[in-house]
């Protein structure tokens, strides 16, 4: 495995692999480090499915907001290094900040709509910067593949509609959430959490779990009942403060109106939530495929 740190070597490492085997296909990972097994399940299925598995690892400033965590979001080189190449990484592109802005971008890329509601509603601007450093990275390396987590469900569908309306040459790849034995969703951020917010973050995936199992097996039918129970089941957790606890359809992220039948849906339905434990914004989510799984 290589590391660069310029998008010029990074170029030549390409170069000289697509030399090698001209047919060769690109993987892409993007990445803001800190690396846990959800990032691995994804150079791994990156390594599965392409030939050259290229893992970014930059936390990109223009998708924080003021006060949010951009100063100390948790970064550790030589640990990602490793376990990027134990998940089969070929290649780590490491910019710095002046590599990717050796001046303030004055070029955004924007996509309206399904970023206007979750995230995009309680993070303005991030989806703005989350586009623009994802397009100048498919620019950069030029994959066939590119491989995001379904934790990011929203990040999911915005860079599916980036793809769609600036035709990229590239094809998107959802990878299923990566789990703590115990249900909590792997994150970066779950280091900031104190033991007594760790185990009280279990409610956001048991709150998830629950009213899934609600909507299956009839106990519950709407969209209202559904967020009910969800902001019913994360209050009994003392330490949860809510931002957003929302049902929508995937990938368009249309809120469903309070009386919609979730199983009678064409599209898949997503339930997501971002919740705050102390200062750490946590989200997770999940999918409920149309007329039950
Ligand atoms: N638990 C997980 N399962 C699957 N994919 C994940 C998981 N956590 C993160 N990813 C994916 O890894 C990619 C890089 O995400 P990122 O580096 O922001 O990690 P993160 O753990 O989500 O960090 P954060 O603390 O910012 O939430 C994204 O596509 C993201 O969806
Ligand atoms: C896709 C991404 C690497 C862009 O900075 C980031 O949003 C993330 O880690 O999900
Ligand atoms: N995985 C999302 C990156 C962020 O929170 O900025």
């Amino acid at each position: 495995m290589k590391a660069v740190r310029t998008i010029a070597e990074l170029r030549e490492q390409i170069g000289e692999m697509k030399a090698a085997s001209a047919k060769a296909t690109i993987g892409l990972v993007p990445t803001m480090g800190y690396l846990h097994q959800g990032h691995a399940s994804l150079i791994r299925a990156a390594k599965v499915k392409t030939d050259i598995v290229v893992v970014s690892i930059f936390v990109n400033p223009i998708q924080f907001g003021p006060g949010e965590d951009f100063e100390t979001y948790p970064r550790d080189e030589a640990r990602d290094l490793a376990a990027a190449e134990a998940a089969g990484a070929d290649l780590v592109f490491l910019p710095s900040v002046d590599t990717m802005y050796p001046k303030p971008t004055k070029t955004k890329i924007a996509v309206s709509e399904v970023t206007s509601g979750l995230c995009g509603a309680s993070r303005p601007g991030h989806f703005d910067g989350v586009t623009t450093v994802v397009g100048k990275l498919f620019h950069i390396v030029q994959p066939d593949y590119a491989f995001f987590g379904m934790k990011d469900a929203q990040q999911v569908a915005v860079i599916e509609q980036m793809v769609y309306d600036l035709n990229f040459n590239v094809t998107i790849v959802p990878c299923p959430i990566i789990r703590e034995e115990d249900g909590l969703a792997l994150s970066s951020r779950n280091v900031y959490l104190s033991p007594e917010e760790r185990t009280q973050a279990l409610v956001l995936s048991r709150s998830l779990r629950e009213t899934k199992e609600a909507v299956k097996t009839g106990q519950i039918r709407t969209a209202g009942e559904a967020k009910e129970l969800l902001t019913q089941i994360i209050g009994e957790s003392p330490l949860a403060v809510i931002d957003y606890v929302e049902i929508a359809n995937f990938p368009e992220l249309s809120p469903l109106a309070a009386e919609t039948a979730i199983l009678e849906q064409e599209e898949s339905v997503l339930m997501a939530l971002a919740v705050k434990f102390g200062k750490t914004r946590l989200i997770d989510n999940c999918l409920i495929q149309p007329k039950g799984e």
